[in-house]
């Protein structure tokens, strides 16, 4: 292997802990902890595990939280009634519903009934306006942790070109307006892309968000390339063939522990940027 790793065990773990000093001035100042409210949605035991690992997560950094679990025939309308619960809850900080939905669910119906300054995760099109424009505002916790991850590591991006495989609405789409927002030249490659291998090779930085594991092959890769790699298939396989890639890439970032402990951390993080601006 000639690739250095991008860790994302250590910087996630420097993140929680900012997270939980901050969570207790709050608790100090008004006599309120940050509340993250989870949404789980029919009986998908990943879906459930993540969310599990969110609540736990918080409980150590001070964090409460409010989980809601709902069967898996859950309509739209009883899911959007349950969010707008919480969106209107002054006892609830932030609101993570996590994903997928049931196929019958509107997701975006869904995550749109997400109070904007509750939307901790980065999932209403108001966060992402303000990714796609560089403003200030939540980021999608995936794509967030990724650019901190990026930076963390040095990586150029001004002028960079950014190969996003992947379009889905909290990972693929939301990672390339930050990274265009960093003055990356960002090309989204998704199922219907011709050639995909030799886009790919033109690229400085790839970021796999597919949900194929090992999907991403070494032969795919520039030398000397920047490789995320947000996959989380079953088994902690990411979606790119890790051997095959570390031979060629410059920085790479392993499954497990590269891009899921940052997301964690920066929903966290957020909750307690979200409990500020409520009580503040
Ligand atoms: N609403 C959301 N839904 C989903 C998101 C999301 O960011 N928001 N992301 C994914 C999965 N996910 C969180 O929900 C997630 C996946 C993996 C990890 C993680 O830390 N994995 C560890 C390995 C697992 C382990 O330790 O047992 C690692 O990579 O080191 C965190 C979050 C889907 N849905």
């Amino acid at each position: 292997m000639t690739a250095e790793l991008m860790i994302g065990t250590d910087l996630a773990a420097e993140m929680v802990a900012k997270a939980a000093e901050r969570a207790a001035a709050v608790q100090e100042k008004y006599g309120v902890q940050p509340c993250l409210a989870t949404v789980l949605v029919g009986d998908d035991p990943a879906s459930a595990t993540y969310v599990r690992m969110k609540q736990n997560r918080s409980k150590k950094a001070g964090i409460a939280s409010r989980s809601v679990v709902l069967p898996a025939e859950t309509t739209t309308e009883e899911l959007v009634a349950e969010i707008r619960k919480l969106s209107e809850d002054p006892e609830v900080h932030g609101i993570l519903l996590q994903h997928p939905v049931p196929a019958q669910i509107d997701e975006r119906a869904a995550f749109e009934a997400i109070d904007p300054g509750k939307d901790v995760d980065g999932v209403t099109m108001l966060s992402f306006a303000a990714m796609a424009f560089g403003d200030p505002g939540f980021r999608s916790a995936t794509p967030g942790g990724i650019m901190r991850l990026l930076a963390e590591y040095d990586v150029p991006l001004e002028g960079a070109h950014a190969v996003v495989i992947g379009r889905s609405p909290i990972l693929g789409k939301p990672a390339g307006m930050l990274l265009l927002a960093s003055n990356a030249t960002v090309t989204y490659a998704h199922s219907r892309t011709r050639d995909l291998p030799e886009l790919v090779r033109t690229a400085d930085v790839v970021i796999a968000a597919v949900g194929k594991a090992n999907f991403v092959r070494g032969d795919w890769l520039k030398p000397g390339a920047v490789v995320v790699d947000a996959g989380y298939n079953e088994g902690n396989v990411g979606d790119v063939h890790f051997e095959e890639a570390a031979e060629v890439a410059r920085l790479i970032t392993p499954v497990p522990g590269g891009v899921g402990p940052m997301t964690i951390a920066l929903l966290l993080e957020q909750t307690v940027d979200a409990a500020e601006a409520q009580l503040g």
